[in-house]
């Protein structure tokens, strides 16, 4: 049965704090069971602080990170390097200081990558690299421990953009033209895809997305608000600051369902 809990904490900081310390035992736990582990990464200013406390947190030695896979919820289709793509701002969070194996790292093809200019071709062949690391005989998907998702004020997740064509999108893999939030340009895991993952866990700091956060969780729809249509396998948890949790019902703070 799959369950949903709500986590509040007093400030983005603490909380950026403890979702690290659950992520870093959720990746030991992982490994233990079945040798390796994958992270589902996302961008956003809350991801940024829980990559930078993943990186300082002591017990993150505990995890072995050359057996950890990373894959992206979604990516600004800007060319390799680029300071606003998530790629680059976690590699320079923390991917740099694991010294992960370059062939873990799965990031979402750049704009001046194989395909150039093309997002619909990048978003392709990120669907192929997800299907290689599929085990055989299962959905054409890696098995993903943990997806991480920051939320936006208006309940985008991954780049999953409200009452946008992605929001209806099928196929695992998706580009984005005409997002709402700059660059206009993106590509992304879909629905269907995000909803694979064991653990979805979304995280969320700030006043901005105190709405969003209150609607997702009093049954708003997927595609009016993406963020209302995630849910992990076995377990969702909403990661709050106390700024981001003003609109959610007191009952809901630890929901089990
Ligand atoms: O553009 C994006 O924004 C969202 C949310 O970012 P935040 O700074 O408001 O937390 C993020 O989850 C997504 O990965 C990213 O591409």
């Amino acid at each position: 049965m799959s369950e949903t809990s709500v986590i509040v904490h007093s400030d983005p900081d603490v909380l950026a704090h403890s979702v690290a310390a659950r992520l870093v035992v959720t990746l030991i736990d992982a490994q233990a069971e079945r040798g390796a582990a994958s992270w589902v990464l996302t961008g956003g200013r809350i991801a940024g602080a829980v990559h930078r406390a993943v990186r300082d947190f002591p017990a993150s030695d505990a995890v072995d990170w050359t057996r950890v896979d990373f894959w992206w919820g979604d990516e600004r289709f800007l060319p390799a390097g680029h300071p606003d793509r998530n790629e680059t701002q976690a590699r320079e969070q923390l991917l740099d200081a694991l010294r992960v194996p370059a062939a873990r790292v799965h990031a979402m093809p750049p704009s001046d990558g194989p395909d150039g200019n093309d997002p619909e071709a990048a978003a392709a062949r990120y669907a192929q690299e997800l299907a290689r690391a599929a085990r055989p005989g299962t959905a054409p998907l890696p098995h993903f421990d943990v997806l991480m998702l920051g939320v936006g004020e208006d309940g985008h997740v991954a780049s999953v953009f409200p009452e946008h064509p992605v929001a209806y999108e099928t196929r695992p893999v998706s580009a984005v033209r005409g997002s709402p939030k700059p660059p206009p340009v993106r590509t992304t895991l879909t629905l269907p895809t995000l909803n694979t993952a064991d653990q979805v866990w979304l995280v969320a700091a700030g006043p901005d997305k105190a709405g969003a956060v209150g609607m997702a969780l009093t049954g708003a729809g997927p595609v009016q608000l993406p963020a209302a249509g995630v849910h992990g396998v076995n377990r969702t948890i909403w990661q709050l600051d106390s700024a981001a949790a003003t609109q959610v019902r007191r009952t809901f703070r630890s929901v089990r369902s």
